[in-house]
């Protein structure tokens, strides 16, 4: 089983804006969508759309949380959330010119609650099983609290899969996750760096192998991704072009594509591919990419290898 952690999920609330946002002043809308998210959620559904069931878990609260829970059953997604106190976060989406994002904080999450998701993965968590870890932590977790869902995953010998920020995720590395999914920012705050040639993303990639990832994808936005696997073979894959209608998520469904489809054939080369076509798939929809779109775009993905 995939279980997807999601330990401050949202509801994104996009905004689309006529014209551009204007700080200080009276900004309306043309129209705007509330959708279930947050990074494991998203992870969730794409997984759904592509045929894989995952069971989320996380922390939820209040009607935001309510609402959550229906969208999950709506969406045929196994649910085991624990209910904490206060409400869910709304994320706000404004697309005027550029996309300007402003995330909540979310409920407080306290001690015992971390230990009721603790134990709940501690009964459930197999070899079998893979852990999607991605996004931040909740309001009050400690930065040792999410280390240690990291921790439990590897003892059990599960496949984990983690995308977070810079700390989060080198605080992770230890515990070897089988795939981490750094953006180029992200590259740029662990090392202190400006990463800004190939050469570059692959030498920073290789630097987090030696600090303890596995497989490591770089997602590069429009202009694609490079995957520098476990065994040394460094992939590029294009990313088509496209009516980029809300790029929320991308990076997620690029995770959950690439996960996906390893599970179906192990093959590195056309995980990769699915995982482009996944991200930029929902990159071109409104929410998360449905499966026929991820589909079409997979004809259009180019993988690379690239020499040393
Ligand atoms: N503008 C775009 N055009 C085509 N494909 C895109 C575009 N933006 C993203 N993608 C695809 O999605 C992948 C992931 O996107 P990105 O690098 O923006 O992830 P991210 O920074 O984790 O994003 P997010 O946090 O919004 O999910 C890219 O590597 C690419 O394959
Ligand atoms: O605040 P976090 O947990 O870092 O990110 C949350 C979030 O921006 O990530 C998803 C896109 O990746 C959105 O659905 C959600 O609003």
């Amino acid at each position: 089983m995939i279980y997807t952690i999601t330990f401050n999920p949202a509801i994104d609330l996009i905004y689309r804006l006529q014209d551009d946002l204007y700080p200080g002043q009276l900004n309306r809308s043309q129209n705007e969508d509330y959708i279930m998210g947050g990074k494991g959620l998203n992870a969730s559904l794409l997984l759904k759309r592509l045929g894989h069931d995952t069971v989320a878990t996380g922390f939820l609260a209040g009607f935001t949380g309510d609402f959550i829970k229906q969208e999950l059953t709506r969406l045929g997604i196994k649910p085991y959330f624990i209910t904490v106190e206060g409400t869910t976060r709304i994320n706000a989406k404004v697309k005027g010119q550029d996309e300007t994002e402003i995330n909540g904080a979310g409920p407080e999450i306290h001690p015992e609650n971390v230990q009721a998701l603790i134990d709940y993965l501690q009964a459930e968590l197999t070899s079998d099983d893979v852990v999607f870890l991605a996004g931040n932590k909740g309001l009050g977790m400690s930065q040792a609290d999410y280390v240690a869902i990291a921790q439990l995953s590897h003892q059990v010998g599960a496949k984990l899969v983690l995308d977070s920020n810079a700390d989060l995720l080198t605080s992770c590395l230890e515990y070897h996750p089988f795939i981490i999914k750094p953006n180029q920012d992200e590259l740029n705050e662990i090392f202190d760096c400006q990463v800004s040639s190939q050469s570059d993303v692959i030498h920073y990639a290789k630097r987090l192998q030696d600090m303890g990832a596995k497989h490591v994808l770089v997602s590069l936005g429009g202009k694609g991704s490079i995957l520098v696997t476990e065994q040394g073979q460094i992939l590029a894959a294009n990313a088509p072009k496209g009516q980029v209608i809300n790029s929320t998520g991308a990076g997620d469904s690029m995770l959950a594509g690439f996960i996906g489809q390893y599970l179906d054939n192990g093959s590195l080369e056309d995980s990769l591919r699915q995982g482009a076509a996944s991200g930029s798939a929902t990159a071109f929809s409104t929410g998360i990419a449905g499966a026929k779109a991820v589909e079409q775009l997979k004809a259009q993905i180019k993988i690379t290898e690239i020499g040393e």
